[in-house]
C-alpha cells in the first residue's frame, strides 16, 4: 500500500489595506529580536536568574526558548517579564531528540559556536527555508577553536556537532555577518586562552555588550573589527531591559515617509549604532524624520517620528550593508518611491535570508508596477510617483521580511492587493497587522 503525503503549502490569502488617507499615531514596537535571542542564550549559559523585560515573542524567539528547555534550562514565563534559570554552559543536559531549529538562522548559529563546546553531541535541523540556508560559514571558523561539525552535503542542516573540549585562536572571517561572529565568541568563551576574531566590516555587536554585562571580558577595536575574546564560564544572570526592535519599527518608519497625510512616533526604539543604517538611509533619502535619544546606557534607545517625505533616489555599496542588511526590503521600497534611479549593490548576502531576498523583492514590485532590475548582489530602482499594478497577488515567499514590507507598499497602492502566506509575520512581529490598522486614518 502506498502512502502519499500531500503538504499544502500555507496558501490563504490576506486583503491588504489599501487606498488609505495617511498614517497618525504613536507606538511601540515589540522588544528587538537580536537582543532577545542573546539574552536567552546568556541568561542559560549563566548562573542564577536572568529576569527579561520586553522579550520579543516572536517564533524564532520561542524557538530559542523551546532549544532551550529541550538542554535542561528552566524558563519561566509570565506576563511582564521571562526568567532564566541559568545552570551555565558546563551544565546542559544532553537532548534525547535533534534539536529543532524551526526558521531561525540566528538561533542555528549561535547555538553551533555554544554546543561545540559542549560534553556531548547535538543534532541541529530546521525547517524548509533554514535547510536550504548556508552553515559551512559558521562549521568551518568554528574548525579553528578544535569545534567538529558535520552538515549535510557539507553546508546545510541537519548538522550534527560532536561536542569538544575548545581551544583558544585568531580567526579572519570570510563572511560579514553577526551570527558567525557571534557562534565564534562563544567558541572563545570555552577556551582556556585568550582569541581574537577579525571582522571585514563591523556588524551588530549585542552580543559582546551583553556578555560584558554579564561579567565576560570582549574589547572591541576602535574600528569595531577585531573582538578580542577572554574565556570566562563564570557568568552571572542579569536583569536585561529590551528596546523596541529597529528593524520592526523601520516598517512603519517607511511607511510614515511614503504614505501621504502621515505623522508617526515610534517610541522606545533601540539605537545602537551598528543598526542604525536604515535612519542614515532615511536621511540620506531627503526624509522629515528627527531622533531623541532618551538614554544612552549599553543599548541606546530613543523615539523617532517621520513625516511624509518627498524622497529622493541613494546608492548603497557594501560598507552601507551590514548595518541595514534587514531593512533592504524596506530601502528597495523607499526607493521605488523616490526622484531618480537608485542602486543597492554588494548586498549578495540576501540571497542567503528566509527567502532569496533579491529575487523576492524585484518580482514582488514588478507586480505592483515598480520598475527594478535585478543584479547579482544587489539591483537598480527606478522610482515612481504613481505604480501601475500589473498583478494583485503578491507573495511574501515565505519571509516575514518580504510579507511585512508588501504590507506597507500596498499601502501606496489605488486597488485592491491580497497577500499570500500573511501567517509568515510572526516570525519576527506576531501582531504587525494589528499594529498597522490602529494608525491607519
Ligand atoms: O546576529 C543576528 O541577530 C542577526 C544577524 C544578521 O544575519 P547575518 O549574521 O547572517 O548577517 C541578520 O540578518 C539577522 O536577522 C539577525
Ligand atoms: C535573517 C533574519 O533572521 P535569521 O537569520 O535569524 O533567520 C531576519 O530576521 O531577517
Amino acid at each position: 500500500m502506498y502512502v502519499y503525503v500531500f503538504y499544502l503549502e500555507e496558501c490563504y490569502l490576506k486583503k491588504l489595506c489599501t487606498k488609505i488617507n495617511g498614517l497618525v499615531g504613536c507606538m511601540n514596537v515589540p522588544g528587538d529580536k537580536s537582543i532577545s535571542h542573546r539574552a536567552l542564550l546568556i541568561g542559560a549559559m549563566s548562573y542564577g536568574d536572568t529576569i527579561i523585560k520586553n522579550l520579543s515573542h516572536g517564533k524564532d524567539c520561542l524557538t530559542t526558548i523551546k532549544v532551550l528547555k529541550k538542554l535542561g534550562v528552566e524558563i519561566i514565563e509570565s506576563r511582564n517579564n521571562v526568567v532564566v534559570v541559568g545552570k551555565g554552559i558546563n551544565n546542559f543536559l544532553p537532548p534525547k531528540n535533534p534539536l529543532a531549529m524551526g526558521n531561525s538562522g540566528t538561533t542555528a548559529r549561535l547555538m553551533m559556536g555554544i554546543l561545540s563546546g559542549a560534553e556531548f553531541d547535538t543534532i541541529l535541523i530546521g525547517d524548509k527555508s533554514l535547510s536550504r540556508r548556508p552553515m559551512k560559514r559558521v562549521s568551518a571558523p568554528l574548525k579553528y577553536f578544535g569545534g567538529q561539525i558535520k552538515l549535510f552535503k557539507d553546508d546545510t542542516l541537519p548538522a550534527i556537532i560532536n561536542g569538544q573540549k575548545l581551544h583558544n585562536a585568531e580567526v579572519y572571517m570570510d563572511v560579514v555577518s553577526a551570527q558567525v561572529k557571534s557562534a565564534l565568541i562563544f567558541a572563545a568563551l570555552q577556551s582556556e586562552q585568550e582569541s581574537v576574531i577579525h571582522e571585514k566590516l563591523p556588524t551588530r555587536n549585542h552580543t559582546e555588550i551583553l556578555l560584558n554585562k554579564f561579567g565576560a571580558k570582549i574589547e572591541t577595536s576602535e574600528d569595531g573589527r577585531t573582538i578580542r575574546v577572554f574565556p570566562s564560564l563564570r557568568l552571572v544572570g542579569q536583569f536585561v531591559d529590551i528596546p523596541g526592535d529597529i528593524s520592526s519599527a523601520a516598517f512603519f518608519l517607511v511607511a510614515g515617509a511614503i504614505v501621504k497625510n502621515s505623522k508617526l512616533i515610534l517610541k522606545e526604539v533601540g539605537l545602537n549604532p551598528t543598526r542604525t543604517g536604515i535612519l542614515d538611509v532615511l536621511k540620506r533619502m531627503n526624509a522629515k524624520i528627527s531622533i531623541s535619544m532618551i538614554e544612552r546606557n549599553e543599548e541606546p534607545f530613543g523615539d523617532i517620528t517621520v513625516e511624509t517625505s518627498n524622497l529622493k533616489a541613494i546608492t548603497l555599496d557594501k560598507d552601507d550593508i551590514p548595518n541595514v542588511i534587514d531593512e533592504l526590503p524596506l530601502v528597495a521600497l523607499l526607493a521605488a518611491c523616490a526622484r531618480g534611479k537608485s542602486s543597492i549593490s554588494g548586498a549578495k548576502e540576501l540571497r542567503f535570508k528566509e527567502s532569496d531576498r533579491i529575487v523576492a523583492i524585484v518580482k514582488e514590485l514588478k507586480k505592483l508596477g515598480v520598475k527594478v532590475v535585478e543584479r547579482e548582489d544587489g539591483m537598480d530602482i527606478w522610482g515612481q510617483e504613481n505604480w501601475n499594478v500589473n498583478d494583485n497577488i503578491l507573495s511574501s515567499h515565505g519571509d516575514h521580511r518580504i510579507g511585512m514590507m508588501l504590507a506597507i507598499a500596498a499601502l501606496k497602492a489605488q486597488e485592491e492587493i491580497y497577500l499570500v502566506n500573511e501567517g509568515i509575520v510572526s516570525i519576527s512581529y506576531p501582531n504587525f497587522f494589528d499594529d498597522l490598522m490602529k494608525i491607519i486614518v
